[in-house]
């Protein structure tokens, strides 16, 4: 692995406290960090090197997955660790940095490779990107590569445009596009479930699988995040990107070799050929809901509308569901559905694949077979298999074959993606052709929440979102599966705090 500079813009957010650091922090632990690296964190205000090593050791002993509790593991991580101020609309403050960057790389011997991280608001990402370029930051001897947060435009046109800008100062081949759902472990293991599993690969198609369910369920609310999500909704904070992602992933053909440009092929190949959302089959496809008031987790919980700082008279979508359709050799007339919400009955992100009736027409019946990939908070897999039942040999009942990690072995997130982003290796990270293709995917549904042509259904807290959203898959014969009822919820919720 290279030596190299990571220079953190936003190095004094919420971001980089709860996430970034730490990730650092345990990758450090597990040698998954080149040999001399020098972190560089900025934030508008100034401060010494040593508070600002303090402020990132509390960030570590508060979220990091392992403790931060040898002294000199940690002070070793800390000492790699220098502040800047700066303020993204003062180029003086890029050359300042520049003469940072430069005098560490001398001091560690690092051949000038370059890992700039914008974790700052999404207004700054273009302005940061050049001013990189005219500061001459980014004019290195060693690699240059810019990671970027999320949100990736607000639409098509603005995805666009800031892609324009971004590439003025970056090539595509040096932009890493943070989407963190392909940065956890299970979707980074689904093509290896297919390709490596001789059953799975041979099932893998329409004359198999009935329908595939992706859901990513939150039991949380709008939090204090009222001012940016009221504006974006959970089409653009989680369709657009997460759940579109996690489509590809589970539909793409197999890569012949698992390299970026490769899977970018693939994933792309996806995106393109899924039937198009037009007038005359939108509202029979998209469902838009948002919560009113319920429970959670035994608790009376506000509706949307009631909610700080969000306007009485908001539409806002804090649920969607969607039918989509893959029209190619392989997946032609199997559907796809998606799911996601705000205060749901359970926090969970799972992908049911649900496999043809074996047994359809005999006199037993059977559930159909189904794989389960759970991807949070849990992380496994289970196939759902028949049996007989002991007690009634005319019937069968189903039995489910599990696998489930620890979760604390298991890398976050941001661990794998930054792992990656040190190698060189973007195979899980949004690339353009699948940011472009997802928005124009999902523009006609921007543009009928706009107009209202989608009506908005409401569904209490603590459920699993609208009727009209269990509808849309009645209406294919199907039903989605592993929705706990709000008991069933609580019931669990009341084990684990007892576990705990
Ligand atoms: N927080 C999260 O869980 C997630 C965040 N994101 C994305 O990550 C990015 C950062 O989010 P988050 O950390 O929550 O945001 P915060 O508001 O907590 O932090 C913003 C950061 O930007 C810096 N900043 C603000 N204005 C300027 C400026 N003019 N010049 C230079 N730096 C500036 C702030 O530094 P200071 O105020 O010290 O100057 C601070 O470090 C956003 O794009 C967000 O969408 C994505 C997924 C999850
Ligand atoms: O990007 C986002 O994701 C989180 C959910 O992430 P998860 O890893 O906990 O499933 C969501 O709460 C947030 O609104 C969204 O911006």
């Amino acid at each position: 692995m290279d030596n190299m500079s990571f220079v953190l813009f936003g190095g004094t957010g919420d971001l980089a406290k709860r996430k970034i650091y730490p990730a650092l922090f345990n990758l450090y632990i597990d040698n998954k960090m080149p040999e001399a690296f020098s972190i560089i964190a900025l934030g508008r205000k100034e401060q010494s090197h040593a508070e600002f090593q303090q402020v990132v050791a509390k960030s570590l002993q508060t979220f990091s997955r392992r403790a931060a509790n040898d002294p000199a593991v940690l002070n070793s991580f800390l000492n790699s660790i220098r502040y800047s101020s700066l303020d993204a609309g003062h180029l003086e403050d890029f050359r300042k940095l520049r003469v940072l960057v430069e005098s560490r790389e001398q001091e560690l011997s690092i051949p000038g490779n370059r890992m700039f991280y914008l974790s700052v608001g999404p207004e700054f990402f273009d302005v940061i990107a050049l001013s990189i370029k005219e500061s001459g930051l980014g004019t290195t001897n060693g690699w240059k590569r810019l990671i970027i947060e999320k949100p990736f435009g607000r639409d098509l046109k603005s995805a666009r445009h800031l892609n324009e800008q971004l590439s003025r100062a970056f090539d595509e081949n040096e932009i890493y596009r943070i989407d963190h759902y392909l940065g956890k472990s299970m979707v980074q293991n689904l093509e290896i479930l297919e390709s490596s599993n001789p059953i799975l690969k041979a099932l893998w198609s329409n004359h198999h699988i009935a329908n595939v369910q992706i859901t990513a369920s939150e039991t949380v609310g709008v939090e204090e995040r009222a001012g940016y999500y009221d504006n974006a909704g959970a089409i653009r904070d989680m369709v657009q990107n997460h759940m579109l992602q996690l489509l590809m992933m589970i539909s793409m053909r197999l890569p012949r070799k698992s390299d970026a440009s490769e899977v970018r092929m693939k994933k792309r190949n996806v995106m393109e050929s899924l039937r198009p959302l037009h007038i005359d089959n939108i509202t029979s496809n998209v469902i838009r809901g948002q919560y009113t008031a319920g429970e959670i987790q035994g608790k009376p919980v506000a509706g949307y509308t009631d909610e700080p700082n969000v306007p009485k008279s908001s539409k806002n979508d804090t649920f969607i569901a969607l039918r989509l359709w893959i029209d190619n050799y392989f997946w032609n007339e199997v559907p796809f559905y998606i799911r996601t919400g705000k205060r749901m009955a359970e926090k969970s992100t799972r992908i049911v694949i649900e496999f043809k009736e074996p047994l359809k027409g005999q006199t037993t019946t059977s559930d159909p077979n189904l794989l389960v990939i759970e991807i949070n908070p849990n992380e496994g897999i289970f196939i759902q298999l028949n049996k007989k039942d002991p007690l009634n040999t005319e019937k069968l009942e189903p039995m489910r074959v599990n696998f489930f990690s620890n979760e604390k072995e298991v890398p976050e997130a941001y661990e794998n993606l930054i792992f990656d982003a040190v190698r060189g290796d973007s195979t899980f990270f949004a690339h353009w052709d699948e940011v472009e293709l997802s928005w124009e995917y999902v523009q006609p549904i921007l543009d009928s929440f706009e107009q209202d042509i989608i009506p908005l259904s409401y569904y209490p807290a603590g459920s699993n979102g609208p009727e009209a959203s269990d509808q849309l898959v009645e209406a294919d014969g199907f039903k989605w599966w592993l929705d706990k009822t709000p008991s069933e919820a609580k019931a669990e919720d009341k084990e684990l705090v007892a576990q705990s």
